[in-house]
């Protein structure tokens, strides 16, 4: 199980998507979460889209491996999914922000962390500000949390920066990381 983390606007779904596009072949597990869509977002495929009542639902149910508020939103990992894949002996790819990779390790301290780093934090900035997708309030809260996101880089077991215009060397370092773990003599092996 891959935990990918990082702070907003970093790239981690530019960097998903390219590992798509190029086959690698990891179960990408879509997440839910109460944040309204966004234009060219497609339910199922970016999220799992639910009015607040009815995640609450999913957390009454006992349906979501970890759940976090995140800038205002419930965002939230589907449990069901992630114990077929691994059952399955399947590779799981799961991206949250930092609150749910710390969940996760209590609970699976023997998936694979990885954060996501920007080359700087002016970088970070501009990826999210052209991304179009905040207001000048949820830009500004985004931007604020992401010292205190970096700040928790001591809990993941690698870092990978995502340098302007090379989405591909994240994901070649990406998919190193993984083969590299499957050339463990001892393979982590996680019990959900
Ligand atoms: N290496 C890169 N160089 C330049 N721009 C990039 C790079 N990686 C991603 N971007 C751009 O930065 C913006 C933010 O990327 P993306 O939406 O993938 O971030 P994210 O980490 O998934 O954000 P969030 O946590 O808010 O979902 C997008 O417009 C994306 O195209
Ligand atoms: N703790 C969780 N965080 C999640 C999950 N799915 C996504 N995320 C993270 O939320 C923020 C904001 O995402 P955005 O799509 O609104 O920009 C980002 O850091 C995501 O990685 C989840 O299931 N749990």
């Amino acid at each position: 199980m891959v935990v990918l983390s990082g702070p907003s606007g970093v790239g981690k779904d530019a960097v998903l998507a390219r590992m798509k596009h190029q086959g690698l072949s990891l179960d990408y597990i879509t997440t839910a979460t109460t944040r309204p869509i966004r234009p060219k977002e497609i339910e199922g495929r970016d999220y799992y889209f639910y009015k607040k009542e009815d995640f609450r639902a999913l957390i009454d149910q006992d349906e979501l491996l970890e759940w976090a508020e995140v800038y205002g939103n419930y965002y939230g990992v589907p449990k069901a999914p992630v114990r077929e894949s691994l059952k399955n002996g399947r590779d799981v790819m799961v991206k949250v922000d930092v609150q749910g990779a710390a969940s996760i390790k209590r609970m699976a301290p023997e998936a694979i962390f990885i954060f996501l780093l920007p080359p700087s934090l002016e970088e970070l900035n501009k990826r999210l500000s052209h991304r179009l997708t905040e207001s000048p309030e949820t830009l500004k809260r985004r931007l604020d949390t992401a010292p205190k996101e970096l700040a928790e880089l001591q809990m993941f077991d690698y870092f990978v920066v995502n340098e302007e215009g090379r989405i591909d060397q994240a994901v070649d370092t990406i998919s190193a990381i993984i083969t590299a773990e499957k050339a463990r003599i001892h393979p982590r092996r996680i019990d959900l």
